[in-house]
């Protein structure tokens, strides 16, 4: 997959001087899902807005299909399509005439078909007409997309698509992410909610602080990640791990009390039946087991953590 977007050792320092960017280099590519994960304040809604040339870079640069987005700032934006995060559509405005105004503002020649062909892929084309206050929250964010899609970009970036969307919003936000990939639009998007990475994402940038943590395959990091915890309570507290079992990663815990095995989620065998049948054969009873998933979240607290005292 070619790069379609290059960020070279961006910073990023408010007025005031608070450095929300630090020396961010990243590539995005040609046709892929990016997910930049975060928490609150990490400097993602920073990061595509100086990468989409409505924020000024401190240093570094970024090159939008080989155009330096501050030289050739028309050119890189001509290829970029943002969605916001906040809803900023006119009430009044039909949806045709909202995403017409768009398509205007990059000095395009109308193209009511392109716009009509928009629509349709995002399920607005029997509401052109409709005032946009008579539309529902999932139908105005969708209205967002097709104003952000209205000059025909390469590139869509989405800031939080779904926050303080409830469910079925959220699944609906994600098929229609889905298509749009399927027709050939890179996207990048931002979020705090782990399991919309883990569902929409084909590669998931971990971002805190400023700085980009780590940007891998999204198998590759659950396959990592997706690991679970298995705590069987014993009935008597052992002083070692009982021999024989070196094949099950244990451990002791709770001064002998715990017995601990984590296993790997995406392993054909969980190998805990096995496991309860060798403690048994070896006189081990067993109290109570209980099972903790090691989650994504769990990973990215960690790694957020970890990476912060470094
Ligand atoms: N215009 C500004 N002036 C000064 N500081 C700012 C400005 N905009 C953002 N910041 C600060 O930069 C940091 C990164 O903010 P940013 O909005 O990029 O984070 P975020 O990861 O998008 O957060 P959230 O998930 O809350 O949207 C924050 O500490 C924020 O307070």
């Amino acid at each position: 997959m070619a790069d379609i977007v290059r960020v070279e050792g961006l910073s990023k320092s408010y007025k005031g001087g608070f450095q929300a960017l630090k020396h961010v280099d990243l590539t995005i590519r040609e046709g892929e899902i990016l997910a930049l994960l975060g928490p609150n304040g990490a400097g993602k809604t920073t990061l595509i807005s100086c990468i989409c040339g409505i924020t000024s870079i401190s240093a570094g640069r970024v090159l939008v299909a080989g155009h330096d987005n501050v030289t050739e700032y028309r050119a890189a934006r001509s290829l970029i399509g943002l969605v916001p995060q906040e809803i900023n559509l006119e009430p009044f405005e039909t949806v045709m005439a909202t995403v017409r105004y768009s398509r205007g503002l990059f000095g395009k020649k109308d193209n009511d078909a392109y716009i009509d062909e928009v629509l349709r892929q995002l399920s607005l084309y029997d509401k052109r007409d409709t005032q946009v206050r008579a539309l529902s929250g999932g139908m105005k964010r969708r209205v967002l997309i097709a104003k952000a899609l209205s000059h025909e970009p390469q590139i869509l970036f989405l800031d939080e698509p779904t926050a303080g969307v409830d469910v079925s919003l959220r699944k609906e936000m994600w098929q229609t992410v889905a298509e749009l990939q399927k027709r050939g639009v890179t996207i990048i998007l931002t979020t705090h909610y782990i399991e919309e990475a883990e569902a929409m994402a084909d590669r998931i940038g971990i971002i805190s602080d400023g700085q980009i943590r780590l940007v891998r395959e999204k198998q590759a990091l659950m396959h990592e990640l997706g690991r679970k915890v298995l705590r069987i309570e014993l009935a008597q507290p052992l002083t070692e791990v009982p021999a024989g079992l070196d094949t099950y990663e244990l451990s002791l815990a709770k001064d002998g009390a715990e017995l601990v095995y984590t296993y790997d989620v995406q392993s054909d065998g969980t190998g805990i039946t096995r496991l309860l049948t060798a403690l048994a054969e070896r006189g081990v009873k067993v109290r109570d087991i209980r099972t903790e998933q090691s989650s994504l979240e769990d990973i990215f607290v960690d790694l957020v953590e970890a990476e912060g005292q470094a």
